[in-house]
């Protein structure tokens, strides 16, 4: 036996067959002895992949039951596994009981991989407050986070807050409001709402706690500390699978509990001087927008009203007038058409780290490296702003690939989650056939860039700006438009791209926190198709923000590098399955194991 501060190494025995365990700080390997004492099989598990270390003889599953022993010890570990389909790696809790031939030698083993646990693996999170919602989804997240999550996060020792929401907001407000002094994350049981609800609460306290006003697209905002874990419990868990890569309570509980720490790229919209929403995933215009204006009126269908609504949307074969600015990114770093995935450990979005926060120590990933030193005075504006004038079917602007289960690839396949840009994707006027070819294209491996009609900038900033005379403030006075609540032009902001949007932001919030939600809910409810054939086609579409509907039409989008981070590591390219079988995604963005 040999043991140092790091090391600890012995014979130990799972089952009857003897191993040869090793600790050497990283890692925790034991490998199969022969009778002649000869290496056979090893199996190496990094220490900050083990879920905890247990005295005596520990079952899980199908509940926790300890047996106490002298000589025994069980370790939980993450292991992964490949589905029917490779369509993604999911995590599992892996148990290995070890039976030691002294109790002494037990106890040392047990302190040795709970010390290394510590100095090895220090972002653990150690306190969480979680908040359910009961209605999202199949309405099953009491039930998930009861019955697969709460106990893991006991295991593995982290103490919880639970709320379980009454009512939309509840969740944002509270991190507004409350006392979060003690937490080290924040965790939702739910789908993109509850997520964007957590987004809102963590990113304005941020804002509040280092005085800046989000209303201001100058401000450079500053980065969270609070992380945001995600269980999918939603009927989309869009953000969850872009940055997990499935959508599995399990593997997401566990990606919390080793304390996984992914930067995210946020876009914050905004109309004249005043912040509407933060995005991550997609803000669209024309068709995205019409699908889920459509969408509101048939949510008695369920997850199958997007369908339903694509299908309508589709055939009425709308385009819409529209002007658009953009402030592309530096194209020497990376760009929409190179081809690149950005799987866990992205060297473009880990050298982007360096340069957004030049004077932190960069490549920590305890997630608490951004609090100090950050100017919030660097110009964003700068470069020289492109402008785009045309017929769209739609407009499409993702801060991520925005990949789901039906397009394994996603809106823009090459997109990253972290390197402070975001993805504008421009689909203009076509004929229905043309239009089909794109929206299908992004379910199978086909370039849906490769098309005539299609345009993809890798930008910073964009802003749009419908038809002169086809504003918001027309639409209130058009008694065909459906009675949609809209702002008026208060005068400030419009200027040339790139301007002066700094004004009343102040006035115009109150004024937001109103109409944002009264004129959501009144545009739902526009006539705003009537099937196929359309009484009027409507000159101006709506813009949806991941998923809520923008009282605005003209608005300007700045990305915000690295502004929160996930409990989450990315989607992982290359993997080694529990049976040792070696998995890599295939340009399909299938998953191919090989022996
Ligand atoms: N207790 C509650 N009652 C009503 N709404 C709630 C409650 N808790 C949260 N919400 C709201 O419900 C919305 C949808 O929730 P969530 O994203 O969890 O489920 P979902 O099934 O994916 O929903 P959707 O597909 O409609 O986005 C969120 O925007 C959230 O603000």
């Amino acid at each position: 036996m040999d043991t140092d501060a790091h090391r600890l190494e012995s014979s130990l025995w799972v089952g009857r067959k003897r191993y040869r365990a090793v600790l050497n700080g990283w890692h925790f390997s034991w490998t199969l002895l022969d009778k002649q004492n000869r290496d056979r099989k090893t199996v190496s598990v990094p220490v900050s992949e083990l879920i905890g270390v247990e005295e005596g003889q520990v079952e899980f599953q199908p509940q926790k039951k300890v047996t106490e022993t002298d000589r025994d010890f069980t370790v939980f570990s993450i292991k992964r596994h490949c589905k029917g389909g490779g369509s993604g790696v999911f995590w599992t809790l892996g148990r290995t009981q070890f039976y030691c031939p002294s109790r002494d030698l037990r106890d040392r083993w047990v302190t040795q991989l709970r010390n290394a646990l510590k100095t090895h693996s220090p972002s653990r999170p150690h306190r969480l407050l979680v908040f359910i919602n009961p209605f999202g989804g199949k309405k099953r997240g009491r039930k998930i986070y009861h019955s697969l999550v709460a106990p893991l996060f006991e295991l593995a020792g982290i103490s919880t807050h639970v709320v379980v929401t009454e009512r939309a907001n509840q969740a944002r407000d509270h991190i507004l409001k409350k006392d979060l002094t003690g937490f080290d994350g924040v965790v939702c049981v739910g789908g993109d709402g509850m997520f964007s609800e957590l987004l809102h609460g963590v990113i304005g306290r941020t804002q509040q706690e280092a005085g800046l006003s989000e209303h201001d697209p100058t401000v450079t905002l500053q980065p969270c500390d609070l992380h945001i874990g995600i269980i999918p419990a939603g009927s989309t868990d869009c953000v969850c699978f872009a940055t997990v890569g499935v959508n599995d309570p399990v593997t997401s509980t566990l990606h919390i509990i080793i304390g996984d720490s992914q930067p995210l790229d946020v876009c914050s919209v905004h109309h004249t001087s005043l912040f509407v929403r933060y995005s991550v995933s997609l803000v669209g215009y024309g068709f995205y927008g019409d699908v889920l204006a459509e969408s509101e009126r048939y949510r008695w269908m369920g997850p199958l009203r997007y369908d339903f609504s694509g299908c309508m949307v589709f055939l009425s074969n709308r385009s819409y007038r529209g002007k658009v600015y953009f402030l592309p990114a530096d194209s020497q770093l990376s760009s929409p058409r190179d081809n690149t995935r950005c799987f866990a450990g992205c060297h473009v979005c880990s050298e982007s780290t360096e340069r957004l926060f030049p004077q932190s120590d960069s490549i920590s990933h305890t997630g608490f490296l951004y609090s100090t030193q950050y100017s919030q005075h660097s110009s964003p504006w700068e470069g020289e702003w492109e402008t785009v004038e045309g017929e769209f079917k739609c407009i499409s602007l993702t801060c991520m690939s925005s990949c789901c289960p039906r397009s394994p690839l996603g809106l823009s396949p090459s997109a990253h989650l972290a390197d402070g840009t975001a993805d504008l994707i421009l689909v203009r006027d076509t004929h229905p056939l043309g239009f089909l070819t794109y929206l299908h294209r992004h379910t199978n491996s086909q370039d849906q860039f490769d098309l005539p009609f299609v345009e993809v900038h890798r930008v910073k900033a964009v802003r749009f700006s419908p038809p002169p005379g086809e504003d918001e403030a027309e639409q209130l006075d058009d008694p065909d438009s459906g009675g949609t609540v809209m702002a008026e032009d208060d005068g400030q902001g419009e200027t040339a791209a790139g301007g002066d949007w700094t004004g009343s932001a102040q006035h115009l919030s109150a004024r937001v926190q109103e109409r944002g939600v009264v004129g959501t809910k009144k545009r739902a409810k526009r006539d705003f198709l009537c099937g196929p054939c359309c009484r009027r086609s409507p000159s101006v579409s709506v813009w949806n923000c991941d998923g809520e509907l923008l009282p605005f039409t003209e608005v300007l989008c700045r990305v915000h590098g690295q502004l929160v981070r996930l409990f989450a590591r990315g989607i992982e390219e290359e993997f080694v399955t529990c049976n040792g079988t070696l998995g890599k995604k295939n340009f399909k963005g299938r998953y191919i194991t090989h022996t």
